[in-house]
């Protein structure tokens, strides 16, 4: 399970629960939809991600309780908003259906969309992300920390990345962004500049600084994320450096890079294409993810027409991450 929360949460007590029941390939779609509409946070419960917990596995170490005590779907995938007063749900429901049925013509199994909603206190909101928060080893030397745990690493070569995962999208644990740290290892050489499109909490960057890279410029569409991944850098000394700023994709950006870095669903990993080629120095990698199985191939042709050559195809569960390389001219 994973959650995300905005700051506005910490203001206003009442709140109004939404749930869409879906399916796994559309929970981030479904997230997007909802968030979109003015939640103040979303929650996904995946019975896939249950499914590949295995008791003890996390638990001896203390990293994630035991599965089997976390209540959670058997089948499926639900996605729960939050929204303030200020959002006059009733109003809303009929768009989010229309909206999660369209899914469908983006290839998305939606599953039955229906929607529920229920009037909760912010007291059992925060309870319902918190809890579920610990410290969890994403990649070989990689561990996502939240801001509230003490944590001491186990190996010598793990890194601890501080997040206060609450506020954006990228608690480092989704599929999506293990992809991204996963490729992030296989590519970093060190002292490269970055740049990160959808930044979200910031989760990104801070591995890439980790890993030794030179320079970062982190961007997101959403202010909300911003804002967040702000905060995040401010945990993370290594972090105080990056550069972040809102922008859609890399429009008007001018800053070259010998890395890009993209986790967004593959519609809007589409018009990036063209636009991290011409931003990055010859020899460099454009690393994404966000894709799943039936968008992959889709992908792979946009990066070959465009000029990449695609090294590597990574997968975790139902999601597929992408490393592509700009050639020299003679190679
Ligand atoms: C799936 S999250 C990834 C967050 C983080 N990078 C990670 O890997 O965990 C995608 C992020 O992309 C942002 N985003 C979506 N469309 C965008 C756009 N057109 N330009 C910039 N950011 C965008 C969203 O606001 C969200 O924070």
């Amino acid at each position: 399970m994973k959650s995300t929360r905005s700051k506005k949460a910490d203001q206003i007590m009442e709140w109004t629960q939404v749930t869409v029941t879906t399916q796994s390939e559309s929970v981030e779609a479904v997230s997007y939809i909802l968030n979109d509409l003015g939640a103040a946070g979303v929650k996904i419960d995946d019975a896939k991600d249950f499914a590949k917990l295995k008791p003890g596995e996390y638990g001896a170490h203390g990293e994630i309780i035991d599965p089997k005590d976390i209540p959670h779907i058997a089948t499926g995938a639900a996605v729960t908003a939050y929204y303030p007063q200020t959002v006059f749900v009733p109003e809303i429901i009929p768009t989010i259906e229309q909206r999660v049925a369209q899914l469908k013509e983006f290839g998305l199994d939606p599953g039955s969309g229906a929607v529920t909603s229920k009037a909760v206190s912010d007291e059992n909101w925060t309870t319902a992300w918190k809890k579920y928060y610990h410290p969890v080893r994403v990649t070989s030397s990689l561990t996502v920390v939240p801001s509230w745990e003490e944590y001491q690493p186990k190996q010598p070569n793990e890194q601890l990345i501080y997040l206060d995962p609450g506020m954006a999208f990228g608690t480092g644990t989704h599929p999506t962004t293990r992809l991204m740290l996963q490729a992030l290892e296989m590519v970093v050489r060190g002292d490269e500049t970055v740049l990160d499109v959808g930044t979200g909490s910031g989760v990104l960057s801070i591995a890439a600084k980790l890993l030794g890279v030179s320079k970062v410029y982190a961007f997101d569409v959403d202010d909300v994320a911003v804002q967040s991944a702000v905060e995040n850098l401010k945990l993370n000394p290594v972090a105080s450096d990056i550069h972040i700023r809102p922008n859609d994709l890399l429009t008007g950006v001018t800053q070259m890079a010998d890395l890009i870095v993209a986790n967004i669903l593959a519609e809007i990993i589409v018009p990036l294409i063209p636009q991290a080629y011409e931003r990055l120095n010859t020899g460099g990698h454009f690393l994404c993810s966000g894709i799943i199985a039936d968008k992959v191939a889709l992908i792979l042709n946009k990066l070959q027409n465009q000029g990449f050559r695609v090294e590597e195809t990574l997968k975790i569960g139902d999601w597929y991450g992408i490393i592509a390389y700009k050639p020299f001219s003679d190679e």
